[in-house]
């Protein structure tokens, strides 16, 4: 099994065969008010050009989970790229290049190769692991973001690069933080995020370019994340189901806002839809729910009554953390482009329990630490 393997895929897979009630051997989970192929199945139906999309740093936690959305709307309509080797068992790997976003000449080959209209570049160095080395975040965060801008220029595509609520910092308001307001970021990661968008709202403005950007937040997944501050709210889960105990390096009172990894595909695809006379700005918040520590560990005890939760402060992810939005105001996307999400905290804790039990139920435990 592979470190990568999308829960978004695997997710859709055992929902559609099985109804999420009898997921796991283990443990009886109730079955979700929530159908995860709805939303894909009525975008294209809604929408049936087919995109040709290229995804750049697809084998990141975001990557995979998108081109299988892509694969069950469209088909084989995404080429995917990244710099590092496609796992050996990674069958939801279809088409696949070596593309290093610092090569604008090498990302031109591929999309003009590849007939690419659409340009999703996920590539980025995270907000913990940008801290640790700062001139590689600017080249791959900046310089990478102006291949692509070039390169959807000259080639006329849609383009879309993720932001964050990183993009924001301590002097922001942090409670319902909206679309437009202060951001004086204190990582560099927030510093190249607003970059990124600032040099893609200038691209439309200017030349034309159909770039779209949506500040996400943390997002929950059962796949390896790539070294953000969020990324305890997903190996909690594993640490609930394979040791009974988490260590927390945030503070148990630390509220973040956070999304489930359906709501975040169906975030992109149907703002990737959404005809352009619609949208009012270019750079969206969207958002799930906000949890601390502390919250989301009560919630794994509704499921697992002997988890324990201990702390063990990072200073420096607990710096970065507490500069950040509490809570996100998506009310832009909501009136613009009809976006709302449908996982709540319950919702998740339930489906990354049960998605994680079913996969540890198939692996030997040294594969499971591996994981994380
Ligand atoms: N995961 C989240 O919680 C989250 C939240 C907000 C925004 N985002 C944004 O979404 C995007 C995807 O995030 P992710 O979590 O999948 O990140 P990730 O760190 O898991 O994956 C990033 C990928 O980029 C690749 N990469 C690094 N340098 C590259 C280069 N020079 N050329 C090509 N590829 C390169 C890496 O190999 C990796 O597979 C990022 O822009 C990130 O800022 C993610
Ligand atoms: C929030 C997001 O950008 C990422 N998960 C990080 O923590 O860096």
């Amino acid at each position: 099994m592979s470190t990568r393997t999308p829960s978004t895929v695997r997710l859709l897979v055992t929902v559609q065969k099985t109804g999420l009630g009898a997921v796991s051997s283990h443990r009886s989970y109730s079955p979700l008010p929530i159908d995860p192929l709805a939303r894909f199945r009525s975008i294209a139906d809604a929408t049936p050009t087919k995109p040709r999309v290229l995804i750049t740093g697809s084998l990141g936690q975001l990557g995979r989970g998108l081109n299988t959305v892509y694969k069950y709307m469209y088909g084989d309509v995404v080429t995917m790229t990244d710099i590092v080797k496609v796992p050996t068992d990674a069958a939801d790997v279809s088409s696949y290049q070596y593309l290093d976003v610092l090569s604008q000449g090498a990302m031109e080959e591929a999309v003009v190769n590849n007939r690419i209209d659409t340009l999703i570049h996920f590539s980025a160095l995270l907000s913990a692991v940008g801290e640790q080395n700062v001139p590689l975040a600017i080249q791959v965060n900046c310089r990478g973001v102006e291949n692509v801008l070039e390169v959807a220029k000259k080639h006329r595509l849609r383009v879309f690069i993720p932001s964050t609520i990183g993009a924001f910092g301590p002097s922001t308001p942090r409670d319902s933080t909206p679309d437009c307001t202060v951001q004086e970021p204190t990582t560099i990661y927030g510093v190249s995020k607003i970059y990124a968008e600032r040099l893609g709202e200038y691209y439309h403005s200017k030349f034309g370019v159909d770039f779209r950007c949506l500040r996400f937040p943390g997002i929950i997944s059962a796949t390896k994340p790539g070294g953000g501050t969020t990324d305890y709210a997903i190996k909690i889960f594993y640490d609930a189901l394979q040791y009974g105990k988490h260590v927390c390096y945030l503070r148990p009172d630390t509220k973040l806002p956070m999304m489930y990894d359906t709501d975040c595909m169906s975030s992109v695809v149907q703002f990737l839809t959404a005809p352009p006379n619609l949208l009012h700005r270019r750079t969206y918040n969207v958002t799930g729910f906000s949890f601390t520590p502390e919250e989301i560990a009560t919630s794994i005890q509704k499921i697992l009554p002997n988890f324990k939760i201990e702390y063990n402060i990072c200073p420096i992810r607990q710096a970065i953390a507490d500069s950040w939005p509490r809570s996100l105001d998506d009310s832009g996307a909501a009136r613009d482009w009809g976006w709302k999400a449908e996982y709540g905290l319950e919702e998740t804790v339930q489906v990354m329990l049960a998605l994680i039990e079913r996969d540890m139920a198939k692996l030997a435990p040294e594969e499971v630490t591996a994981q994380i």
